[in-house]
């Protein structure tokens, strides 16, 4: 009998506003940035092998398969745990690579917490969030589940409920690699702290932006596009370019437009995230 397989939702997210306060002994970077989930996403389907076996079925261009999140996810949850059971794991990819949308650190979280629950584990969220932290300053958030206020590299979070609007989201058909970024001498790297909560209005831009911008021209030329119709942002290192709507069919109108020469989708923005949605009902 074949085992019972299992799909899970594995969301993007966007970074809505995104500030660099220092860079640290270690070379990497202190932020302060706003985390909210989009309700779009990939789909991972899990099933449960009794051999041990780590096996991912789905090829990645240029991902070779043990350097895939999904499985180091998966084999570093069995060895720190000690499970004897295997997986077999199938992704349904939408989600663009190298777009700042989190992919790759939202297909580790989904393993961590499919497997968490298939395997029986009984690990709590900050177990998982510290194991989740050694593969990407990303996968803590996507851990929890819930739009936060991010400190250090990403891992100290505190749950925020900023506004759900409709997103356009762009999708320039370049790859920014975020080391490239923040090696680039003309990063802004010194934004004062933000010490007050909620994060006050007047705060939202992304300082990677003027860098991401000077050095890809598909880039500026999305945030000049979306930016006649609302206020253009970058998430994350890009390069992606979104920006809000209070309705879907606003959303959708300037989506039309603008997608006969771009790549782009809407999406609603989301406090708690359509993973954390499907594990609560499978409760
Ligand atoms: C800046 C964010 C915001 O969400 O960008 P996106 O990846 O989403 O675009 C993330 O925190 C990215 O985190 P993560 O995805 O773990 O970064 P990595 O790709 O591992 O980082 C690649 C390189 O960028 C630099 N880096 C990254 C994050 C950081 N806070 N400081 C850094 O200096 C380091 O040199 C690191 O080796
Ligand atoms: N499951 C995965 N999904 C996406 N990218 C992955 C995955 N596993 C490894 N990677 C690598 O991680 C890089 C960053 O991916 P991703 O998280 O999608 O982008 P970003 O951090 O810009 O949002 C990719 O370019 C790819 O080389």
């Amino acid at each position: 009998m074949s085992a019972q397989k299992l799909t899970l939702p594995s969301p993007a997210k966007l970074n809505l506003m995104l500030h660099i306060l220092g860079r640290r002994e270690d070379g990497y970077h202190e932020l302060q940035t706003l985390f909210q989930f989009l309700d779009y996403g990939d789909e991972l389907t899990f099933a449960v092998r009794e051999d041990g076996v780590i096996q991912l079925h789905t090829e990645f261009d240029g991902v070779p398969h043990d350097s895939n999140l999904i499985v180091r996810a998966a084999k570093k949850l069995q060895a720190q745990s000690g499970c004897p059971l295997g997986i077999d794991i199938w992704i349904d990819k939408i989600l663009p690579m190298g777009g700042g949308i989190g992919g790759g650190s939202s297909n580790a979280a989904t393993t961590l917490l499919g497997l968490n629950h298939l395997w029986q584990l009984g690990w709590d969220h900050d177990r998982l969030a510290a194991l989740g932290l050694t593969l990407g300053a990303d996968v803590p958030v996507f851990v929890r589940g819930h739009a936060a206020f991010a400190e250090g590299v990403g891992e100290k979070l505190t749950p925020v409920e900023p506004e759900e609007p409709w997103y356009v989201v762009l999708v320039p058909q370049v790859s920014v690699s975020t080391a490239e970024i923040f090696s680039d001498p003309l990063l802004t790297r010194n934004s004062s702290p933000i010490k007050v909560r909620p994060v006050p209005k007047g705060n939202s831009r992304n300082d990677c932006l003027p860098v991401v911008a000077r050095r890809y021209p598909e880039v500026r030329n999305a945030l000049n596009l979306l930016g006649k119709f609302t206020e253009a942002k970058l998430t994350g290192t890009g390069s992606c370019v979104f920006g809000g709507f209070p309705s879907k069919a606003e959303a959708d109108k300037v989506s039309a437009l603008l997608t006969e020469t771009l790549t782009g989708f809407v999406a609603k923005g989301s406090n708690v995230s359509m993973l954390h949605r499907k594990l609560q009902s499978l409760l």
